[in-house]
């Protein structure tokens, strides 16, 4: 099966839901409702997986699968529909400027890539496989390097240890999650959607205000909980954050809690007292679990660009980062930035902010990616194919 058509099968809305999901943004007043067939996610109990159906309106598990792509798809469609319009558009004309493979075509790929953030080395190293892949295949025309461009820039995220990906979540224990970044990226917004989306799991939450340093940090981490009904450990502004770590890591493990996620003050201005204070934290972490924190986040602003890739370099120097949020990805038309932080700093990229509702917070997975940069350009391969097919078949 070809590329685009896997990828289509994945992800594009059967004819029946493409009503229903939605797939362009929308304004704030005209927010959609999710299809009425929506189903509780399956939950874990007792070390069994678990549905929560109506019996008038049970769903297989393959039905539910396939809606769950399904609705990702149109997350990823409508987050990155400013990236679409760059890269998509971007791609066409050069593939209706440049009619034949040579250098004045890769040259001209190059810098587009370039120019949507996907990084110097990453956009070098795409490039030339495709010349290597043009030339193994055979490939003189531009038209058909396109689902070949579409497929490397999967390759090229994928080639890192896929283990990283998934989020270390301890299965029956407390998992500790810290979230580092400078202030004003979005972090207490992605502590409030990630304790949403565990919550929908079905599990029990806990949020630490180890921000103590910034004015309001703590009260608009309070917001959040409320607003997801999870308890918050905090103390006053300006207390030592290890001190609150260790209030909330003995609370979680006295409620017997599922997931703690820590919030922690940004401060990169003065990189010596942010190694202290997080080497601090991570101990007293650790002190009272075994393996804590087991996941540290570290939130960036898909907006800005290149600059968020020097703030991930300096923190990698601080601390090890498991992980990487990219926020206000639905913001940026230069959605290549992904590319750049997984293949130059070898983090995975686990989730992506793509607005500002709660479930706007989407685990990251390459595939749903291109299918939101290329939506339009997968889905309307199927009519090429066929019309090809049709003008094969009546020749
Ligand atoms: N469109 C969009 N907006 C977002 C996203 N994530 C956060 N925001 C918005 O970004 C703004 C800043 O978010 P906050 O969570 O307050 O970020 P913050 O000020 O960085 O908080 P700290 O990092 O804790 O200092 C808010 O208006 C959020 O709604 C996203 O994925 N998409």
């Amino acid at each position: 099966m070809s590329f685009f058509k896997r990828l289509r099968e994945r992800f594009a809305p059967t004819e029946e839901r493409r009503e229903e999901l939605p797939l362009e943004q929308l304004e704030d007043e005209e927010v959609q409702p999710l299809p009425e067939r929506q189903v509780e996610p399956p939950a874990k109990k007792n070390n069994e997986w678990t549905f929560d159906f109506d019996d008038d309106d049970l769903m297989s598990i393959e039905e539910f699968e396939e809606l769950e792509a399904q609705q990702i798809g149109a997350k990823f469609r409508q987050g990155l529909e400013k990236s679409r319009e760059n890269f998509q558009n971007r791609l066409n004309d050069l593939l209706a400027h440049y009619r034949t493979v040579d250098e004045d075509f890769f040259e001209a790929l190059e810098e587009m890539l370039i120019q949507a953030d996907v990084g110097f080395n990453t956009v070098m190293e795409l490039v030339e496989s495709l010349r290597f892949e043009a030339k193994r295949r055979n490939i003189t025309e531009t038209a058909d390097l396109r689902e070949v461009i579409v497929e490397k820039i999967v390759e090229i995220y994928e080639q890192e240890d896929d283990e990283l990906q998934a989020m270390n979540i301890q299965e029956d224990d407390l998992t500790v999650i810290l979230m580092v970044g400078v202030n004003g990226v979005g972090k207490t917004t992605t502590i409030g959607k990630l304790a949403h989306r565990y919550r929908q799991q079905g599990k029990t939450v806990m949020l630490a205000a180890g921000d103590t340093f910034r004015a309001g940090a703590i009260e608009q981490l309070q917001i959040w909980g409320d607003r997801v009904g999870v308890e918050v450990v905090k103390q006053s502004e300006g207390s030592d954050p290890a001190a609150v770590m260790y209030d909330a890591i003995n609370a979680a493990k006295n409620k017997g809690v599922d997931i703690l996620i820590c919030d922690t003050a940004g401060r990169l201005q003065n990189k010596a007292n942010l190694m202290n204070e997080l080497e601090k934290v991570k101990k007293v972490l650790s002190k009272a679990v075994a393996g804590a924190p087991h996941e540290v986040l570290l939130a960036l602003d898909a907006t800005t660009g290149q600059n968020a890739l020097v703030q991930a370099k300096a923190f990698k120097e601080v601390t090890d980062v498991t992980g990487i949020v990219l926020t206000k990805l639905d913001g940026t038309a230069k959605g290549g930035i992904v590319l750049a932080i997984r293949n130059e700093l070898h983090i995975p990229v686990k989730f992506v902010g793509l607005g500002e509702k709660l479930d706007d917070l989407q685990p990251f997975d390459a595939e749903s990616y291109v299918y939101g940069l290329f939506a339009d350009m997968i889905e309307n391969s199927e009519i090429e194919t066929t019309e090809d097919e049709e003008e094969n078949h009546a020749g």
